[in-house]
């Protein structure tokens, strides 16, 4: 039987998934279409695929699979394309949006104008697991901070982030003995007082252009080791976040962009 799948190619900083909205599309096995789908040669190319739900404890969910197929609890840069998404496809026309994710509900608030979502500003909850963590891979020592923001960091600040080969370092520590679960990497380098340069190896992606929650992990690691305030914008390879822990409330609150890039259709041929 052959089957049609809607899919929106959409990016965050850079960071680009696949999103399938469930309710019109159910998807049976995500981890082997997240693999088959995001590969760029053979596929439709991205760093992983984005499941839109419906929620009983909120306004829709979320599920996200990285690129080798594995489930994240959470991913910042997809929670704010999703607001986009729910918004300009017209599946809600509130500005306050509550959505169910494996790390717990995030609170979206989208800033519209001319009925675009032009940024969201997402309630990313408290940071935790927060401890230094010194490390040692390809013969290089590093003192990180673990962090997690629902799914697992290690945020490592270095004098010049040019002298950092990721690409060979990157999967070395992702999969050290250390992360039984593995871990998302960001290398950070303050630029100014409230400017950090990162870079990120992400869990089960590799290199992506940005990370939501790595860039909320590298603020409150920044914060913690007072390497800057309490709001950062966090500069990378694919754009910039505006990350500000609060206080008052111990929230992480994640501000920027979503893009649309474009729609597809794939054709399924189900045995
Ligand atoms: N890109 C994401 C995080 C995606 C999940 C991550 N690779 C993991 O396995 O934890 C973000 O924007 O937060």
């Amino acid at each position: 039987m052959t089957r049609v799948i809607k899919f929106t190619k959409m990016h965050g900083a850079g960071n680009d998934y696949i999103y399938v909205n469930t309710l019109k599309y159910p998807i049976e096995s995500p981890e082997k279409l997240s693999v088959e789908w995001s590969a760029p040669h053979t596929g439709i190319g991205s760093d992983g695929l984005v499941l839109i739900g419906s929620s009983d404890k909120a306004d829709f969910s979320m599920r996200i699979f990285n690129a080798d197929g594995s489930e994240a609890k959470m991913c910042g840069n997809a929670s704010r394309c999703i607001g986009k998404y729910l918004y300009e496809c017209g599946l809600t026309s509130q500005t306050a949006v509550t959505l169910d994710t494996l790390s717990g509900i995030k609170i979206l608030k989208l800033h519209v104008e001319d009925g675009k979502v032009n940024t969201v500003t997402v309630d990313m909850g408290r940071p935790a697991d927060m401890k230094e963590q010194p490390i040692e891979a390809n013969g290089q020592k590093f003192t990180g901070t673990t962090v997690s923001m629902g799914n697992p960091h290690l945020v490592i600040f270095v004098e010049d982030i040019k002298d950092i080969n990721l690409e060979s370092i990157g999967p070395k520590l992702e999969n050290h003995p250390l992360f039984p679960d593995r871990i998302n990497v960001e290398f950070a380098q303050v630029l100014e007082e409230g400017k950090i340069r990162m870079r990120v190896w992400e869990r089960g992606s590799g290199i992506t252009q940005a990370c939501g929650t790595g860039a909320c992990a590298t603020a409150v690691a920044a914060a913690l080791t007072g390497k800057s305030g309490r709001k950062t914008d966090i500069i990378m390879d694919g754009g910039s976040l505006t990350i500000e822990w609060d206080e008052k409330t111990d929230h992480v609150w994640m501000t920027g962009g979503a893009v649309r890039v474009f729609d597809g259709e794939v054709i399924m041929n189900d045995e």
